[in-house]
């Protein structure tokens, strides 16, 4: 979502450059050269032909001499000089061709500039944006001029049908008090013990579909999917206390979901399409069904605010007193985040209501959306590198197996929970295929009662591999900023007023100059020191982006990775089911172009 303004800028391009494509100037070289005078009767049209061909040779030779006056680029009082490699700049267009043409493998295209020379102008028709992998300046626009780099105007805009006035869509005022509130409760312990019990439970459900997955030979199942279901069931549990289904083993379409991801993918589309407005104008195309998506989604959310509402006022009706911890404890039995909010409003000073229906809305739905599919595209990476990677996958393994085999000869005398199924049920019929694979489900079962916020954290190893596919393989690759104020970068680069500056977390993870000559190889040991991570700055591992808004759900996240990664990593096995190249898809989120589709097999 965040690297949209990027994208609309891009495919406004690609309708203005779409006849500069490599097939049409050939098809109209040939037709120039080819032309004899015989065929081209009209004089004029001989010398429109020349007039033609001199104007793009000059052209050319003016945006070839426009490269290096462009590396030529220096700021002086007192700063280091600073040489910017960067795509040659073509009269009117600057970058515009380059840029197109790598259009769909970009965040490669801008690791083979950052390589060269860490920060690069690319200047487009409109805006220029200056990407950067230089830590410092990564900290310079995150931390210390944090107020000259909002994210500006047109995101709000395009994203505000959604996001509203929402954390992840504001600036200045409005976004500091929404982060003073949200922080408290994200560091809650109610929160954690309460996510912990979520993400164990739809990690189960998950690993019941790849069991039934591997019990039946030809079943292959698109891994991407799976994940981007596990995530919405369980940020909508969080968030709003209310069981979505979506895993269910039918794997249903459920109207809000469905609702939701059309939301979603119309308004990012917003940011490459240049008729947007217009069509929203008329009420038609896309613009008429985000209308009806966007109503769906906001019916679902009034609706359960409605609820909560009416079940706080029976409580004090009822005359009970409302303290947080009564409430959500005794009285309601609700943790999620609507309710606590509706608390703070309850604790808050007679007639000072902090949380306005259209504020609650905005509060929740921008957590699921800031959650949900980047922390399924990270657990889709991660089982790509498992595949990739054997060695480190047995090496997980066997943690785990060394952490809870340990651990649950000390909790012999401790009768595990056990979930949805009765033992001696299964003992009467062990040969058939249902009993075997409820058996299994049980054993997963058994195994996730020792998976809990705290031995989690134990898991040194598995913490490394998930920081390394975060490095290699960013769920959000790039992210924009406005620039408010010409400034100058801690290494000399000058940005100007209205353009855009942009660090790249997926470029920053391959540079040599940052990670040393092994950079682009996938190695979790890099993190480990005498077995236990060491963490890196913020400013040079930027996968949660740092400073005052880094990724407020970051250890939310890490919970659920290891939740997850834990049970599938010690259970199941994959296999690609083809031989074709896994690819991102050039999104705002790091998507695995057209899923993550596997085979799966049963660990013993
Ligand atoms: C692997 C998973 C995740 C990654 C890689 C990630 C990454 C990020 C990044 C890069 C940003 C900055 C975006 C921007 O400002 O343009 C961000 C912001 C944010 N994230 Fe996450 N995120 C993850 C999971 C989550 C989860 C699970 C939640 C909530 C439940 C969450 C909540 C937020 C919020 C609320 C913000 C906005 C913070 C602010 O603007 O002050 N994130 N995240």
């Amino acid at each position: 979502m965040v690297t949209q303004v990027m994208n609309c800028i891009m495919e406004d391009l690609q309708h203005l450059g779409g006849t500069l494509r490599r097939e049409k100037l050939n098809g109209f070289a040939r037709e120039i050269l080819s032309s004899s005078w015989n065929t081209m009767h009209d004089q004029w049209q001989v010398i429109t032909a020349y007039a033609a061909l001199i104007a793009v040779t000059v052209w050319m030779l003016l945006g070839l001499w426009s490269l290096p006056q462009q590396q030529r680029s220096s700021v002086g009082r007192g700063r280091r000089k600073s040489s910017l490699a960067g795509p040659i700049r073509w009269p009117l267009l600057g970058a515009a061709p380059e840029v197109l043409w790598n259009y769909h493998r970009l965040n490669d295209w801008i690791v083979s500039y950052l390589k060269k020379s860490p920060t690069m102008h690319v200047q487009l028709p409109n805006v220029t944006f200056t990407y950067t992998a230089l830590p410092e300046n990564v900290e310079h626009i995150l931390k210390n001029n944090f107020s000259n780099y909002p994210k500006g105007e047109l995101f709000h805009e395009v994203m505000d049908i959604f996001l509203g006035d929402g954390i992840f869509n504001t600036d200045g005022e409005l976004w500091r008090k929404q982060r003073k509130t949200a922080s408290f409760e994200f560091a809650s312990k109610v929160l954690r013990e309460f996510s912990t019990l979520v993400f164990r439970d739809y990690s189960l459900k998950l690993a019941a579909i790849l069991n039934r997955a591997a019990a039946s030979t030809a079943a292959a199942v698109d891994m991407q999917d799976l994940f981007m279901r596990l995530t919405l069931d369980s940020i909508c549990k969080i968030s709003f206390g209310i069981e979505m289904g979506t895993l269910e083993p039918s794997l249903p379409d459920i109207p809000f979901a469905k609702a939701f991801e059309t939301t979603n993918e119309i308004v990012s589309h917003r940011f490459m399409d240049p008729w947007w407005k217009l069509k929203r104008f008329f009420k038609v195309g896309t613009e008429a069904t985000v209308v009806k998506s966007a109503k769906e989604v906001d019916d679902f959310t009034y609706n359960v605010i409605r609820t909560r509402r009416a079940e706080l006022a029976a409580a004090r009706r009822s005359g009970q007193k409302l303290q947080a911890d009564a409430v959500t404890k005794d009285l309601l039995g609700r943790r999620d985040l609507f309710t606590r909010f509706l608390l703070l409003n309850e604790e808050a000073e007679e007639g000072a209501e902090m949380f306005t229906d259209k504020n609650l809305r905005d509060t929740i739905l921008n957590f699921v959306i800031a959650g949900r599919d980047t922390t399924a595209v990270t657990l889709s990476w991660f089982v790509y590198m498992m595949i990739q990677h054997p060695e480190v996958a047995e090496k997980i393994e066997q943690e785990l197996i060394c952490t809870f085999e340990k651990s649950e000869k000390e909790d012999q005398s401790a009768a595990p929970v056990i979930m949805n199924s009765k033992k001696s049920d299964l003992d009467d019929d062990d040969d058939s295929k249902a009993s075997d694979e409820a058996s299994f489900n049980l054993r997963v079962a058994e195994y996730s009662q020792h998976l809990t916020y705290n031995s989690l954290l134990n898991l040194q190893y598995l913490y490394a591999a998930i920081l390394e596919t975060l490095r290699l393989y960013p769920a959000v690759p790039m992210d924009p900023k406005c620039v408010l104020n010409d400034d100058v970068f801690p290494d000399g680069t000058p940005v100007k007023k209205g353009n855009m500056v942009m660090y790249s977390a997926y470029a920053m993870g391959r540079m040599e100059y940052i990670w040393g000559s092994d950079a682009c190889e996938f190695k979790p040991s890099r993190w480990l020191k005498d077995g236990v991570v060491q963490l890196e700055s913020p400013f040079k591992f930027t996968a949660f982006q740092a400073g005052p808004r880094i990724c407020l759900g970051k250890d939310s996240a890490m919970l659920q990775l290891r939740m997850v990664l834990a049970i599938l990593c010690r259970f199941y096995k994959f296999q690609l089911v083809s031989q074709a190249p896994v690819k991102y898809r050039q999104m705002s989120i790091l998507l695995v172009a057209n899923g993550l589709h596997v085979t799966v097999t049963r660990k013993m």
